[in-house]
């Protein structure tokens, strides 16, 4: 139907031989009736009817609490039957509908052909270049799965061959595993926690997965069953990691193929905005997940430098292990390692270097004022009932009070000097706590963890706004020795600005490499087994020379000392 009919021509006719629709009903084709605002024309009995039957029952649907199980609310079986879902899930006379949506999706699925298929998971800072280079192929069909209906619904109209699906990944693992099982590849772009589970999927159905994600030691445990069941399983295929470690592994194979050592290799890598968008406290906006850039101020960190190890322990103290940083002296950078550095010797072959180490770059000034939101305790990552869904809103005062385990009583003035004490009396500190509102009436959005509400917080006080743009700077110093004993300091440097309202500079040089991998799974020119990492020269060959016309250049330069 182009049109509805209405209470006046509530009929008209389709002639499908013809294609055409009339509004006589003589003749050929299928009556059609399709009024769309009948809720408005009922007539007065039929409503009057339906509220003298609704009426006896309305006194136990209102008494009703919805966050109890069903089973334990007291329910006529006439209102226990009309309840739907109840705590997030269907009731069991109404679970058929679930097994519709499936079969309405599989069918959805099945009208893709004899195309590739690709499943998407997340839709988040860094999928747009993801879906829109794999779709640059009209043979390939996209399903982007996501938690929120409204952003997946977004993705579908702006890419072709793009089909959206709401769903939670975590919450609906059975759904899961059918559908990756209609797919022929998994990219997750989930926060990196969710990549077992997807892992174990896609190694059950036997179908390849790629992340941007590093791997942890639950996907290493992973490792012989994707083996044996012949699945690919590529990650850390992102920016850092990602483009650092193939940057990395073309240097060092060329320094072996001439016969020389590599000594040491220092990697630093920061998603900054761009410097006339650092105007904020601590000089940063989200241009990838903020629980992500959050957490990774409290890992631990190990690396080797000249020789010796140096371990940092968690809970914050590689903020306190900040250096400046010149590598671009143009840029007021500092830099702090990043998780442990020395496990990547023995991939890299360079197991003989001095210094090995890799690190995150930031604005003068992040660490220091992020060491106070780690020392009031608002990066952990703990439950925190406080903050639940259904329980009382708290104010971010109120929440500081609770974490130093202060009554909530405790005057504006009083709060501040203790906070001022517990952040070592460091004024620019708890200026930046007071600029992000933190003392302050706003309620503390709802969240599992006190840093997953800040997370929520800063995500809306540091996003690019429209016409800004996030730049990313990657810079590689790696120490060769040639066998004529010369000292090569090479540099590699990557710089790369996000377009004004277009793609950031996170976002494409994490989705691109990203892409690029997925659809060299996808046509086979990647095929190890098991779990694969980009340092190899078949495939960081490609994906270099590939992101280059995704405008990602970088470039290098040694001087030579004996
Ligand atoms: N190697 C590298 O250089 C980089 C790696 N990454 C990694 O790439 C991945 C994607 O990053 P980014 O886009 O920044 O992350 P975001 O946090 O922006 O996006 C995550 C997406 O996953 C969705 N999601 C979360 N939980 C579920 C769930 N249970 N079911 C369905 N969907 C869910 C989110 O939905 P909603 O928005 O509704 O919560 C969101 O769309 C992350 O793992 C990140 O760590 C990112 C940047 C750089
Ligand atoms: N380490 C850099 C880049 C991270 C990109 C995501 N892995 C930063 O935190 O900014
Ligand atoms: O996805 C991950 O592994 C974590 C995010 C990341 O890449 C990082 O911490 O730099």
């Amino acid at each position: 139907m182009t049109e509805c009919t209405t209470i006046d021509m509530p009929f008209c006719m389709y002639d499908a031989d013809q294609h055409i629709i009339h509004d006589s009903v003589e003749g050929n084709g299928i009556l059609m009736c399709s009024i769309d605002n009948l809720p408005a024309q009922l007539p007065i009995e039929a409503t009057e009817y339906f509220g003298d039957m609704l009426f006896p029952y309305i006194e136990e649907m209102l008494m009703s609490d919805a966050t109890k199980p069903l089973d334990k609310e007291n329910f006529s079986p006439v209102v226990r039957d009309a309840v739907i879902a109840s705590n997030s899930s269907l009731t069991p006379k109404y679970k058929y509908i679930q097994k519709l949506r499936e079969s309405r999706e599989y069918a959805q699925l099945m009208t893709m052909g004899a195309k590739k298929r690709i499943l998407v998971l997340g839709s988040g800072y860094v999928s747009g270049p993801v879906i829109s280079y794999l779709t640059r192929d009209p043979n390939v069909e996209i399903t982007a799965v996501s938690m929120i209906k409204d952003q997946v619904d977004h993705l579908a109209k702006k890419y072709n061959n793009t089909t959206p699906l709401a769903m939670d990944v975590l919450k609906s693992e059975e759904k899961l595993s059918s559908i990756v099982k209609k797919h022929d590849l998994v990219v997750s772009l989930l926060p990196y926690s969710a990549h077992p589970i997807v892992a174990r999927k896609c190694i059950k159905e036997k179908v390849n997965l790629v992340t941007a994600s590093y791997l942890t030691p639950s996907m290493k445990e992973l490792q012989q069953s994707a083996e044996d069941s012949g699945t690919t399983i590529v990650g850390e295929m992102g920016l850092d990691p990602g483009l650092d470690h193939m940057l990395a592994m073309e240097c060092f194979d060329k320094a072996k193929d001439v016969g020389a050592t590599v000594e040491s290799y220092i990697s630093f890598c920061g998603g900054l905005p761009a410097p006339e968008y650092s105007d904020n406290p601590l000089r940063y906006k989200f241009s990838w997940s903020p629980l992500g850039v959050l957490l990774n101020t409290i890992q631990p960190a190990t690396y080797l430098k000249n020789g010796e190890v140096v371990n940092i322990a968690a809970g914050g103290s590689l903020l306190e292990s900040v250096t400046i940083m010149d590598c671009f002296p143009g840029l007021n950078l500092e830099g702090f390692p990043n998780r442990d550095s020395t496990k990547y010797a023995e991939p890299y072959g360079i197991q003989s270097a001095h210094t090995l180490m890799r690190g995150t770059l930031r604005y003068k000034g992040f660490a220091k004022a992020m060491s106070g939101f780690v020392k009031l305790g608002l990066i952990n990552a703990d439950p925190c009932p406080l903050l639940a869904v259904n329980a009382p809103a708290v104010s971010w005062r109120e929440l500081i009070c609770h974490l130093l385990k202060v009554p909530s009583s405790t005057s504006a003035g009083h709060i501040k000097e203790i906070v001022y004490d517990k952040i070592g009396r460091d004024d620019s500190n708890l200026e930046a706590i007071e600029w992000f509102g933190l003392l302050g009436e706003e309620p503390v959005p709802v969240a599992e963890s006190v840093v997953g509400a800040l997370a929520k917080h800063l995500e809306m006080m540091l996003s690019f706004g429209p016409g800004e743009r996030d730049m990313i700077v990657m810079r590689n110093d790696i120490g060769i020795r040639h066998p004529s004993g010369h000292l090569e300091a090479k540099n590699i440097s990557l710089v790369v600005y996000g377009d004004v309202n277009g793609y950031s500079a996170m976002a494409k040089t994490v989705g691109y490499p990203t892409a690029i991998a997925a659809k060299m799974v996808l046509d086979g020119e990647i095929d190890g087994k098991g779990l694969v990492i980009p340092l190899t020269k078949n495939i960081y060959g490609p994906i270099l020379e590939r992101v280059k016309k995704e405008g990602i250049f970088y470039n290098s330069k040694s001087t030579f000392s004996l």
